[in-house]
């Protein structure tokens, strides 16, 4: 008879009534569900599996329908989940229609705020600890921030307001000493104290042993030595950084020890100010495959469970990220000026190779986009060339970068975009279907959108040697498979390619658009319908000359058809176009996606459902040319 202590845990109360020795075996329990559960689906393992201790802990001291706690980036919740009456539906984690890989308000009433992207915890957290004081409330706030989140500037922004208002909160910095790669920066080393504090421990023995050897007065200085101990070492742990931000600095102490962690909560739950626990994890804790490689299994694809093995897809095609990790090192062989930039995701982005390759012209900046645009800015301006390689939905957070660091001083900055489009299964967070519209208004800014991985090779080319700033924005997942020419070429800029003729309509098409445009132009022309079919490749400027003569042209609509919101974006421009050329009664039908969040799926399921895929294509087109 199965008799597991996770299947009785309907709600979170539970928790409170479970022996210390049952806590451990739901740990156990935990571990297994969740690691069952990403080797079907993917997702966020070894984060999760790192806080399984501290999720229990803090459901034991703090009641989550009241007391609001705040995963930072959300994708260590999956233990949360499973406590909070999800256990039934976590089979579903990350599909389409299931549930979220990130905490969701509209998913529970245990969930409190929605996250995805990092270091927006402790202002949450700062936010929600001001209302309930102004609410009269007495519920506890707790913001949980990893170290690699803590090297996001907005963290710091929270931290000094928090500290200055002083208010009833808790911040716990889950400290597992990696980022999704290794962490970055002096905070990291900071942390990561053991070495300082070895350090200053054998200074604190030499010091004694020498004042023990003197005369009385070398015993009164020992004394006063002692009682200075304590500042000593406070002065050289993580706890003087915290203490300057105003907060009362509590540990390190072990992540993964449920009893030591239940009694600090304990202690800290009595607490009416601003109080930091400093928690020391292990990053993939109870998979030794995700303890080995965390980086592999942060956020992983299907694997095989006793082998930690990766399930490879069907394979085919290279991928954009991978030839984008190609072409950059290509050029950079060539080109002394170019500089990478990426902000903690040297991998995500195909940036890795590169760094091992060109270190020296290689900056990892930490989860830091909008430090990572304006340090971008700085080179570009000394002569060099940079290439910022971010993923759609990340670069959001550096739009007055953008405008004010280097569209407004016209510096040559490459903007690699990657995962733009629908990325999948990480949902609304991490879509990027937004970059057409924020990018596109920007005046000296240009932005191209390859319709195969062979063109990406060339609009990188053309970035890297324009003068102003760029951007080239390509989809997660594979490209289509075309041969890559070896010479690399500038294309000029604003021209757009003619793929084919035809009157009874128009379609242009930009980026992951073209190639379904195309097939399904071509299958209505062995139904009689000749539509002419463009690859835009530029969103700015437009190829106006080209666009105007083929509207002129054309006995039907013109469709537009782009992996971006259909607000503002590539459509929004050809409809400015027509308007700005005096057109009249041009009908145009604008493919993208909609006015709303698109949710988590699969790439091909999510574009079946906003009609993007060649099926739903051939329907609008055929239902506007009523066939
Ligand atoms: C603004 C932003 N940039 C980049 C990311 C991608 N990202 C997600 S988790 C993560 C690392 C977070 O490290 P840490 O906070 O230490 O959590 P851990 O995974 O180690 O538990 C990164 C870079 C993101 N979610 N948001
Ligand atoms: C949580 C987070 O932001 C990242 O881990 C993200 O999920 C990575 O996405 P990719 O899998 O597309 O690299
Ligand atoms: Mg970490």
């Amino acid at each position: 008879m199965n008799n597991r202590i996770i299947d009785r845990i309907t709600d979170p109360k539970a928790i409170k009534m479970l022996s210390h020795p049952e806590l451990v075996t739901l740990a156990a329990e935990l571990r297994t569900e969740i690691i069952e559960t990403c080797s079907k689906n993917g997702g966020h393992l070894a984060p999760s599996l790192g806080v399984v201790e501290l999720t229990l802990a803090l459901h034991r001291i703090f009641d989550t329908a009241k007391d609001r706690i705040i995963w930072d980036v959300g994708h260590q919740a999956y233990a949360h989940k499973l406590i909070t009456g999800r256990k039934d539906s976590f089979h579903t984690l990350r599909t389409l229609d299931g549930i979220s890989g990130f905490p969701k308000r509209a998913e529970s009433e245990h969930d409190h705020f929605d996250v995805g992207h990092s270091s927006t915890s402790i202002s949450a957290a700062t936010g929600m600890a001001v209302a309930r004081d102004l609410l009269k409330g007495t519920n506890k706030v707790i913001a949980v921030i990893g170290d690699g989140s803590m090297t996001g500037g907005i963290a710091y922004e929270g931290l000094n307001h928090a500290g200055h208002l002083n208010k009833d909160l808790v911040v716990i910095l889950n400290d597992n000493e990696m980022s999704i790669a290794e962490n970055v920066g002096a905070l990291s080393n900071f942390l990561s104290r053991t070495i300082t504090n070895e350090f200053v421990h054998k200074i604190k023995k030499d010091l004694e042993s020498f004042l023990e050897g003197l005369d009385s007065v070398g015993h009164s200085v020992l004394k006063v030595a002692k009682r200075a101990e304590e500042s000593l070492k406070g002065l050289f742990t993580p706890g003087m950084l915290f203490e300057a931000f105003g907060f009362e600095y509590i540990g390190p102490i072990d992540g993964h020890d449920v009893e030591l962690l239940t009694e600090t909560f304990e202690k800290v739950k009595r607490f009416d100010d601003a109080v930091l626990i400093h928690v020391v994890t292990k990053k993939g804790k109870g998979y030794p495959p995700a303890e080995k490689n965390p980086s592999l299994f942060h956020g992983v694809g299907p694997f095989d469970i006793a082998t930690g093995k990766v399930i490879k897809g069907k394979g085919g095609a290279a991928s954009y990220t991978g030839i984008f990790g190609d072409v950059i090192r290509k050029i950079a062989s060539e080109d002394e000026r170019l500089v990478a930039i990426t902000a903690a995701m040297p991998d995500g982005t195909g940036l890795s190779p590169f760094a091992k390759e060109f270190p020296e012209r290689f900056f990892d900046v930490g989860i830091a986009e909008q430090h990572g645009v304006t340090f971008a800015a700085g080179i570009a301006a000394k002569g060099l060339r940079p290439v910022f390689a971010v993923y759609s939905s990340f670069l959001q957070r550096a739009y007055d970068q953008i405008f004010h660091d280097v569209c407004l001083q016209n510096l040559p900055v490459t903007f690699a975009i990657d995962r733009a489009g629908v990325v999948g299964s990480d949902g609304p967070t991490h879509h990027g279907v937004f970059d057409l519209s924020f990018l596109r208004h920007l005046p000296n800014m240009v932005v191209m959108a390859p319709k195969d991985e062979n063109e990406l090779q060339h609009m990188l080319f053309t970035s890297v040697n324009y003068e102003g700033p760029s951007a080239v924005r390509y989809p997660r997942g594979n490209g289509l498979g075309v041969p890559l020419d070896q010479q690399l070429r500038t294309l000029p800029i604003g021209k757009s390619e003619l793929l084919r003729s035809g009157t009874d309509g128009l379609i242009l098409a930009v980026g992951t658009m073209v190639s379904p445009c195309f097939a399904v132009a071509e299958a209505l022309a062995k139904e009689g319908m000749n539509l002419a079919v463009v690859n835009a490749r530029f969103i700015k400027p437009l190829d106006s000359e080209l666009i105007i003569d083929l509207i002129r042209t054309t006995n039907g609509p013109v469709f537009t058809a782009e992996e971006n919101a259909i607000q503002g974006g590539f459509g929004s421009s050809i409809l400015e176009l027509i308007e700005e050329s005096g057109f009249s009664g041009i009908r145009v039908i604008r493919i993208g996606y909609p006015d709303r969040f698109i949710e988590q799926g699969e790439q091909a399921e999510l574009k079946s459902r906003y009609g993007l895929d060649e099926a739903g294509l051939e329907a609008t087109i055929k239902k506007a040319l009523k066939l």
